[in-house]
């Protein structure tokens, strides 16, 4: 072979090009770069490095099709694609087994980046999940009488309860938003394992060790799209027969109403007769005791029989209130996984597939200003990009950054009085480049010591909070370790000029927040 690996890459970019939009071209082919040419097994095998992992998967997720086209049209049919993925250092390799990589460094004095070699053939694509949501379709007529589904029923006060027709063979309605995929949800740090969990189960629910699956964390971040997508899934692969989305407080509602007519028992079956039972919000079930008691039964009666169980609710199980000590242990016995505020590269991606899926053309800069300044969770991002597009309709224009800018002054000055404690943790992490939950965890490195110190200063700075709550706002710490931060950073500002430059890069940061 006497060709260069980029006069074969420039060959394919040219393909590429032709096929997407000049945007995506930039923003997704541009940063590539071609590091190898070789056969293997006699095949031809191009690698080309991307900046980061995020580039990966969000190539195999949109771009899967055409690079697999372009690469038999410029290599032939037996042609490989490599990807040679470039990983930022994570500050919390050391901590996780397994996840550190002994690396040389780089020349050039550059810090050192650890490279991690991920091969991808599109001969062997990961799992996808299919376009669309197959419609349910019980496995022909449901049985008459004995079978699981064919259970419901037989009351004395006739059908007036949803879960009692007699004779009558009824569907469990599932109560999903088909619009919750995984092929929307957008992965980043913040959700990676909730998200590869949820993946997992979907394959096989109820036949892995994450049962029960509890997602939890604060509002708006995707916990109920992804329960959700875990039913679609599942239905749509034919993975599980009988899917049940619910929230807390409508199975409350559900069972008091059965009680009232004489349906509780039916009730209980309908439920015992899922394959996949998901509920949302379960620190609504808080102080509910007859609910939590019915609903013990039907978790032990479920997790018996290997069927699975989802659940979700906005606080760690621990700290959940008013729930049963028998309860509260058996939602710990699969896997409690968080979902935590999106960094800026995953609120940007968020909105860019937003636009994408909704056909909405928005300049590229408009994506940063919104993901910079819209930071609490992905429901208000969400909001700001309808907002613009009501704006963009309403004028007949495109949506550009000075669009942007008008058509959220409002909701920005909102948030701009409503700087608290999280969003400050959130932008000096995403300065330091250090994973948020670790300013409110136990570790002492160095770094993170730092970050905490750094947050606990601006939070004392920028927010009207006392000593006290700052530090329960950081993993419970009490008011002194505030104070010595507080002083702490003030000297480090004094003597270090690096470190001076580090906290006005969070001040800028947070000024812009509030801009
Ligand atoms: N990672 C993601 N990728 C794409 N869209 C997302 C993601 N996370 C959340 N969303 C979208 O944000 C919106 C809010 O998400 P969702 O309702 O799942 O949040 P939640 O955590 O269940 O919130 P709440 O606690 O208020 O019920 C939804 O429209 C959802 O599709």
């Amino acid at each position: 072979m006497n060709r260069t690996p980029q006069e074969v890459w420039a060959e394919c970019l040219a393909i590429i090009r032709d096929n997407i939009s000049r945007q995506s071209y930039r923003t997704w082919f541009e940063p590539l770069r071609a590091v190898a040419l070789s056969i293997e097994d006699g095949a031809p095998k191009l690698t080309v490095q991307l900046p980061s992992r995020f580039y990966y998967e969000w190539l195999e997720e949109h771009y899967f099709a055409l690079l697999r086209k372009t690469i038999t049209k410029v290599l032939g049919p037996a042609g490989r694609l490599y990807y040679d993925i470039v990983i930022e250092r994570e500050d919390t390799e050391a901590e996780r087994p397994g996840a550190s990589m002994q690396i040389p460094a780089q020349p050039g004095g550059q810090s050192v980046k650890p490279r991690h070699f991920h091969t991808m053939s599109p001969e062997a694509p990961p799992p996808r999940q299919p376009q669309g949501h197959a419609p349910y379709h019980p496995a022909g007529t449901p049985p008459a009488s004995g079978g699981r589904n064919a259970r419901y029923g037989g009351n004395a006060n006739g059908p007036t309860s949803p879960f009692a027709i007699p004779g009558v063979q009824r569907e469990v309605d599932p109560h999903l938003d088909p619009n919750y995929t995984f092929d929307r949800f957008i992965e980043g740090d913040c959700n990676r394992l909730a998200r590869s969990a949820a993946w997992a189960i979907a394959q096989q629910p109820g036949a892995t060790s994450f049962n029960p699956f509890l997602i939890y964390g604060g509002v708006g971040l995707g916990k109920t799209h992804l329960v959700q997508a875990i039913g679609n899934y599942a239905r749509a692969q034919g993975k599980a027969r009988t899917v049940r989305y619910i929230s807390s407080e409508q199975f409350t509602s559900e069972f008091v109403r059965a009680i009232k007519e004489n349906a509780a028992a039916a009730f209980a079956r309908m439920y015992e007769s899922l394959d996949i039972l998901i509920v949302d919000d379960v620190q609504f079930f808080g102080g509910r005791e007859k609910t939590q008691d019915q609903f013990f039964h039907i978790f032990n009666e479920l997790h018996q029989q290997k069927k699975q169980i989802i659940l979700s609710s906005d606080r760690p199980p621990k700290d959940i209130e008013g729930i049963e000590e028998r309860l509260l242990s058996r939602f710990q016995w699969g896997l409690a996984a968080d979902v935590q505020a999106p960094e800026l590269e995953t609120r940007m991606a968020i909105l860019r597939r937003r636009a994408e899926d909704d056909g909405t053309r928005v300049a590229n800069d408009v994506f940063e200003y919104v993901a910079t300044h819209v930071t609490s969770n992905i429901r208000e991002l969400e909001g700001a990009l309808i907002r613009l597009q009501a704006h963009a309709a309403l004028q007949d224009r495109e949506i550009d950054l000075e669009l942007a800018r008008d058509g959220l002054r409002d909701l920005i000055k909102e948030q701009r009085s409503a700087l608290n404690i999280e969003q400050i943790q959130r932008v000096t992490c995403e300065v330091l480049n250090i994973p948020e939950d670790l300013v409110r965890a136990r570790t002492r490195k160095r770094e993170v010591v730092q970050a905490r110190q750094i947050a606990m200063y601006f939070a004392k700075q920028l927010t009207k909070h006392s000593l006290k709550t700052i530090g329960q706002a950081f993993g419970g710490r009490d008011h002194s370790t505030v104070i010595h931060a507080v002083r702490s950073v003030e000297d480090q500002i004094d003597t270090d000029p690096l470190f001076r430059e580090t906290v006005d890069r969070v001040r800028k940061k947070l000024n812009l927040q509030t801009r």
